[in-house]
């Protein structure tokens, strides 16, 4: 029997690129002998509300064409229903993609990686009530968000170097509370991060390491440092080297609570809350094409 496949699109992914991606992924799909039916988002809500749909609407699989997210959106829905999911990505950051090992710059590569129909399952962090794909920080980095998101200029990611070197300026450690299991750490720290997969960011190794079917989470403190040190450690971040640096403190575990006061959590990129946060894992979660 033919293989039924619900392509969702976020055409608005990776400034457009998911738009231009669709099509030539619904080909590859097609031309292996797929039937697609392709439905395009148009706004945030329509992720859930179309990968819903499509769970029981007699389709065989669903693929999400898009960045993180998408992702973080479509999971919400196909998180334990065990509807095979595939990920396009079209994103800027695409770090559930990398965790995963996904092509990130082949549509067609991943796309083939449905038709050949393997799957696995894949861990999801759980905080706030959401199932989070790939990391949940509080810390400098909320900071940064928080203040490039403020800024009309410059446009792109140079708003966060910009950003970045604004808030070294004034950014003191932060005192945390972080829990993991039953280990309690006070510490001052400049971050604090919970991930089932290695990578925020679009590729920042923040939680170097973390395997995304352990069916555990992995947590970083990066410790206090000075300005320059903090400067000099998110190019490492890039490249996985800090790994072992004394600034950094990595921990493995079943469930976490981060606490800071007046800190906003961000997870799979967007704004989660205010700390604290609780953050829980659930094995095997989402079952996806890899
Ligand atoms: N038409 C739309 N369909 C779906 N989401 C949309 C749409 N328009 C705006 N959005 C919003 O776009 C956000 C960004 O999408 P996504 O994260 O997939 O792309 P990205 O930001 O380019 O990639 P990444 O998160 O990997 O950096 C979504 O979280 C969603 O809130």
């Amino acid at each position: 029997m033919t293989r039924k496949i619900a392509l969702v699109v976020n055409p608005t992914s990776g400034r457009g690129l998911g738009a231009r991606v669709a099509p030539v992924v619904q080909a590859r799909l097609e031309s292996a002998g797929l039937t697609v039916d392709t439905y395009q988002t148009t706004c945030a809500e329509d992720v859930g509300r179309i990968s819903a749909e499509v769970i029981g609407s007699g389709a065989d699989a669903v693929a999400l064409v898009g960045g993180d997210g998408t992702i973080h959106l479509g999971a919400q829905v196909l998180a334990k229903s065990g509807m095979p999911f595939g990920v396009i990505p079209a994103g800027t950051g695409n770090d559930f993609a990398r965790g995963i090992g996904l092509p990130l710059k082949d549509p067609a590569a991943a796309a083939d990686l449905i038709v050949a129909g393997k799957t696995r399952t894949v861990d999801l962090a759980v905080a706030q009530g959401e199932f989070i794909t790939t990391v949940v920080a509080g810390g400098f980095d909320s900071l940064v968000n928080k203040r490039a998101n403020a800024m009309t200029w410059p446009k792109g990611n140079s708003r966060y170097t910009v950003a970045t070197l604004a808030e070294l300026r004034t950014f003191k450690p932060l005192e945390y509370v972080v829990t993991v299991d039953d280990q309690v750490i006070e510490t001052r720290a400049m971050l604090v991060a919970v991930g089932t997969g290695p990578t925020y960011g679009g590729g920042l190794q923040i939680c170097a390491g973390a395997v995304v079917d352990d069916g555990l989470l992995d947590i970083t403190i990066i410790q206090p440092v000075s300005r320059l040190k903090l400067l000099q450690l998110f190019p490492k971040l890039s490249k996985g080297t800090h790994v072992g640096h004394p600034m950094v403190r990595a921990l493995r575990g079943r469930s976490v609570r981060i606490e800071s006061p007046g800190i906003t959590a961000y997870a799979d990129g967007e704004p989660l809350g205010p700390l604290p946060v609780d953050v829980t894992i659930e094995p095997g979660a989402l079952t996806v094409f890899a």
